[in-house]
């Protein structure tokens, strides 16, 4: 977890604990006994579509109860606990924007929901920590999808909450408003804020957040930072695909080697099932050498995101 900063100005710090946390829906069992602390700084929720996140992050946002466990945030339960939403903003997965409003009448809606004293200020400082100064007096619906989610992490910030939670905050953004919007999420866990943001896309979470919290079929699969997320989805079992001059001896000296634990051979080319990523990727081009053969394509085969996902379930 990343070292504990304190807030710059604003509330104190928070942490938000799960003990235990399990919710179903009938015979669903949409998450499954989750515990796990997270303190200021940005922390990514990983996991495949399905995997419970949305049901974990509003359970933690106290939308939705816990068949079981607790979620509390600085010890006191989210459910039915309307004091959190002083603490916590949430930034919801569907767009709910009134196109009509402009971004800073979005803004101010939300100021004066959360009852603030001057929410004039508020407003103004909220627009201005999400850089939209300059397009605040336009509709919301002259937005790029960047602009518009920037506009609503600015209403879930209004009240200088010091937990955010995002649900997918990504997702149908270009390149450039997906850069903006990590970097925003940086300086909000630079500041001191617990920011949690969820998705399924590896390399979001890798370039975000400190550490990863993995979800998979509602359970809790890894936790820790990415690296170590990342080593424990390179160092697994993989499969390739291999095409070369001359299949048949690749195949016989690939079966005598430590790093491959089997190999099939038909008119495609061969399949191998190599123990581990990196010890099979070194080791193939010194057999190919060794045996005057020539690679002509190499896949990994089982690189879905849902495989490396099983693997760290079952690991
Ligand atoms: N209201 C509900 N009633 C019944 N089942 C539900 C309900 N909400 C979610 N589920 C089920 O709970 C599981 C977890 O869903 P959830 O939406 O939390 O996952 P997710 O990781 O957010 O996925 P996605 O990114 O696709 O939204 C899924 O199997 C889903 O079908």
């Amino acid at each position: 977890m990343e070292p504990r900063k304190p807030r710059t100005k604003g509330s104190p710090v928070s942490d938000l604990d799960l003990r235990g946390v399990s919710r179903w829906y009938g015979n669903v069992v949409a998450v499954n006994d989750v515990t796990m602390t997270l303190g200021p700084g940005v922390t990514g929720l990983l996991g495949p579509n399905g995997a419970g996140k949305t049901t974990l992050l509003h359970m933690m946002a106290g939308f939705l109860a816990p068949s079981r466990g607790q979620v509390l945030i600085d010890g006191d339960a989210t459910w039915r606990n309307p004091a959190i939403y002083r603490k916590l903003g949430l930034v919801n997965e569907r767009e709910a924007v009134y196109g009509f409003l402009s971004g800073q009448e979005f803004v101010r809606a939300s100021a004066k929901l959360h009852g603030l004293p001057d929410a004039d200020a508020a407003t103004r400082r909220a627009i201005d920590l999400v850089e939209m100064t300059d397009a605040q007096d336009r509709r919301m619906d002259t937005y790029s999808k960047g602009m518009r989610q920037r506009m609503r992490v600015a209403a879930a910030l209004v009240h200088d909450p010091a937990v955010l939670l995002l649900d997918e905050p990504f997702n149908g953004m270009d390149p450039r408003q997906r850069m903006h919007m990590m970097d925003l999420l940086h300086r909000l866990g630079a500041q001191g804020r617990t920011v949690l943001f969820s998705s399924h896309i590896l390399e979001e979470v890798e370039q975000v957040s400190g550490t990863v919290q993995v979800i998979v079929a509602g359970r809790l699969a890894a936790s820790g930072d990415f690296r170590t997320i990342r080593r424990l989805m390179t160092h697994r079992p993989h499969v390739f695909a291999i095409r070369s001059s001359d299949d048949r001896r690749l195949a016989v000296a690939l079966m005598a080697s430590d790093a491959v634990a089997g190999v099939t051979l038909d008119k495609d080319g061969l399949t191998v099932h190599a123990g581990d990523y990196g010890t099979f990727t070194r080791a193939l081009p010194r057999i190919a050498l060794d045996e005057g053969v020539r690679v002509r394509q190499l896949i990994p085969s089982d690189e879905s995101l849902e495989s490396v996902f099983s693997y760290l379930v079952s690991a």
